[in-house]
């Protein structure tokens, strides 16, 4: 059985992308509750309608309710929004399997892939929080948090491969600024929004070693074909990487001064090392940095050719500088495109 249009909503977790989607939510008109980790960031986002850490310019809808308590958000709801980091999930999700709602559809709002499992978060759901992969979504989609709180128009993908859950998602989060469209291809989508992280790295090197829009297309366009070539072997669609979940979201994450792994890789360019870009990252995630190695081992296992991603890989394990990393890529064998 599908779920109400209009059910109730939990979001699970509370820094920018889970904050924001629950502002979408509630101004789509949309019940749903906030959880935050830290009970003074629930009690500020509750009160004040706030979430200074995160989003400080930012005034929260005042019917978005937040709590420190998974079980009060959890109470009830007929979907789940988990706005966890990608290498957290798994141990959130085990405290929580015994409260999520046996028809919950539950929506993954993470880009990344599960290091040592080398699973998708899809799949870390289904394992870990005993969900029926039928009733697992995942939002995928050119979505910078920032943006999207000061209500810029915005396009992105709810993938499910109950395509009446993912309508009703569609309909939950549907705003006058933030604009849904639904897909099948949840591998697709997930695929599309993990590496392009690891993507957004190699721009970032670029851009902090002084490289221009030449570099940063040449590193989108090629990172697309890896990431087309790892999707179908895994049996996601090529096609699901021409739209909003791949080249879409590849185009603004790699492109933009607000994306944490851009930045991440700007640093590394610039000659910080990993923990220093840690550091400048202001304890934000920047997930590509931890997925780039699962996202590497899961190609070799497949036989993908993933030249960009393995090259990150090295330079986030300090083993290479990102100029030598550079140098190798374009010396790569000449072949046809
Ligand atoms: N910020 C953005 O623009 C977007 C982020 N995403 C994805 O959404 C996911 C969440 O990202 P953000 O909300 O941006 O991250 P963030 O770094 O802003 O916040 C992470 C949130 O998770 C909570 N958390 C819960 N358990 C945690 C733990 N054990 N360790 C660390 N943090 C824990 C933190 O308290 C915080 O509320 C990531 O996978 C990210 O790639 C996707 C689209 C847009
Ligand atoms: O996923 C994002 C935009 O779609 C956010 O990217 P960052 O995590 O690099 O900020």
């Amino acid at each position: 059985m599908s779920p109400e249009v209009d059910g109730r909503y939990a979001v699970l977790g509370a820094g920018s992308w889970g904050t924001t989607f629950a502002k979408v939510l509630a101004d789509a008109g949309t019940d749903v509750c906030l959880w935050a980790r830290r009970k003074e960031v629930a009690d500020e986002i509750e009160n004040d309608h706030l979430n200074s850490e995160y989003l400080p310019d930012v005034m929260l809808p005042a019917r978005l309710r937040a709590t420190h308590d998974a079980d009060a958000a959890l109470d009830g709801v007929t979907t789940v929004v988990l706005a966890i980091p990608a290498q957290k999930l798994r141990a959130h999700l085990e405290d929580w399997r015994d409260q999520l709602p046996r028809d919950a559809t539950v929506v993954s709002l993470a880009k990344g892939v599960e290091m040592g499992t080398l699973k998708r978060m899809s799949e870390v759901v289904a394992d870990a929080g005993a969900v029926d992969p039928g009733r697992i979504a995942v939002v995928s989609g050119p979505n910078l948090a920032g943006e999207i709180a000061a209500e810029q128009p915005t396009a992105t993908v709810v993938a499910c491969s109950d395509h009446d859950r993912a309508v009703a998602v569609q309909h939950a989060c549907s705003t006058g600024y933030f604009k849904p469209y639904t897909n099948v291809d949840v591998i697709g989508c997930e695929l599309g929004g993990a590496c392009k992280n690891v993507i957004a790295l190699a721009c970032g090197m670029a851009a902090g070693m002084g490289y221009g829009d030449n570099t940063t297309a040449s590193l989108i366009t090629r990172g697309l074909a890896e990431i087309s070539r790892l999707t179908v072997a895994l049996g996601g669609q090529a096609l699901t990487l021409a739209g909003l979940a791949g080249m879409g979201d590849l185009v603004a994450t790699c492109s933009s001064p607000l994306s944490r792994n851009r930045r991440f890789g700007a640093s590394l360019g610039k000659g910080l090392s990993v923990a220093e870009a840690e550091e400048a990252n202001h304890g934000q995630v920047a997930e590509g940095v931890k997925s780039c190695d699962a996202i590497g081992e899961l190609a070799r296992r497949h036989d993908v050719d993933t030249p960009i991603v393995e090259a990150v890989s090295r330079v986030c394990a300090g083993q290479v500088s990102a100029r030598d990393v550079g140098d190798e890529l374009i010396n790569r064998e000449r072949k046809p495109e």
